[in-house]
């Protein structure tokens, strides 16, 4: 039995359909709600690779084949996949974001779905939740998920993910929080999640607010209430150019120039410690907003804000702080601001505190 929506769609010339119906299910299909997989690669789709004991190739599995290594879901809802991309999210681009963003759009408004779930790797998991949390709107879950162990290692955890993904996604609960990540049992909101290991299964922290809820066994629970969400659309075409630079001892201002040679309207600076650099980096950065480029100044230790005018005299040197947005994700924020007019630093600077536009 497919969702309903599958064959209205006419998906089958353009994504994958899956049968995941079970025999008792079967009497009474159309009282399951309906989940939309979006499957876009990573490590959750990942095979090994002969060349190397341990090596794998991302995104090398179909949707199909992971939502077959859940059983028992199929008693619980109808589940359509669709594969959209088969890539490591190291290459994640803007044609893959469009495209989730037009799913995710035309999904919130059927009436027959209940929740959505995207299969992501998770290098650049943050960033595409971010991006998808202010691009799209709907009250419907929209929950993420990969895995750090490929699906053919031994011990991988893409399955135990992808069921937590899904039964978050069919959380009455889960409703009017935007975009979630989920993985290890932990439900993090797009806003706080950040990678924080490069191997470990629990990489995945909230180092500023703690987790979002937990999903251990069957169970869902939410730590606090939904918060306001702040809608930014992303428009066709390219997004403007946002240049991360990383600040360290000794570093100086070319960096900064290149960037702006190479055409930056915006630029990230993951600064030490409250979003410092030093001074001959500063006055590039100062240089680069006096000639009109958005200049956020946010930090490359792993938590707590980066707050306006402490060290740095933002006021007069034109710069936005980045409150909690740490730098990867304050390059998304920058690009769907100025994607959409906002040029104004005190606007910048109130989104980037209050995470809503001002007035
Ligand atoms: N664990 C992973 O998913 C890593 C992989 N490189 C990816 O982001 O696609």
């Amino acid at each position: 039995m497919l969702c309903p929506w599958t064959t209205r769609m006419g998906w089958a010339c353009a994504a994958i359909q899956i049968e995941t119906m079970t025999d008792s299910a079967k009497t009474s299909p159309d009282s399951l709600p309906c989940i939309a997989v979006l499957a876009t690669g990573g490590t959750i789709a990942g095979a090994a690779d002969p060349r190397s004991d341990g090596g794998y190739n991302a995104g090398a599995l179909s949707a199909e084949t992971l939502l077959s290594a859940v059983p028992g879901m199929d008693r619980q809802a109808r589940i359509a996949a669709e594969q959209v991309a088969a890539i490591g999210s190291q290459d994640m681009n803007a044609a893959v974001w469009q495209a989730l963003v037009a799913r995710i759009t035309t999904l919130q408004a059927q009436a027959d779905v209940a929740g959505i779930v995207i299969t992501h790797g998770t290098d650049t998991m943050e960033e595409t939740a971010l991006l998808l949390d202010l691009a799209t709107q709907g009250e419907k879950p929209v929950v993420m998920v990969g895995a750090m162990r490929p699906a053919t290692a031994i011990g991988g955890e893409g399955p135990r993910n992808l069921q937590a993904a899904l039964q978050v996604a069919l959380s009455p609960q889960a409703r009017g929080r935007g975009v979630l990540v989920v993985l290890n049992d932990t439900i993090h909101g797009a806003r706080d999640v950040t990678k924080t290991s490069t191997t470990a299964v629990e990489t995945f922290r909230s180092l500023n607010t703690g987790p979002a809820g937990a999903a251990i066994f069957d169970s869902v629970t939410f730590f606090r209430p939904p918060e306001g969400r702040l809608h930014l659309p992303l428009p066709s075409g390219a997004l403007p150019r946002v240049e991360i630079v990383y600040a360290y001892a000794g570093a100086d201002g070319r960096p900064v120039e290149a960037a702006v040679a190479a055409g930056a309207q915006g630029l990230v600076l993951a600064g030490v410690g409250d979003g410092n650099a030093p001074a001959a980096m500063m006055e590039a950065l100062a240089a680069a907003a006096r000639a009109g480029v958005a200049i956020v100044r946010a930090s490359r230790t792993a938590s707590g804000p980066v707050v306006r005018n402490i060290e740095v005299d933002d006021d007069r040197l034109g710069f936005v702080a980045s409150g909690y947005h740490a730098p990867a994700k304050a390059r998304v924020l920058l690009q769907l601001l100025l994607a959409n007019g906002h040029r104004d630093v005190t606007v910048l600077q109130a989104v980037f505190r209050n995470h809503a536009l001002p007035g």
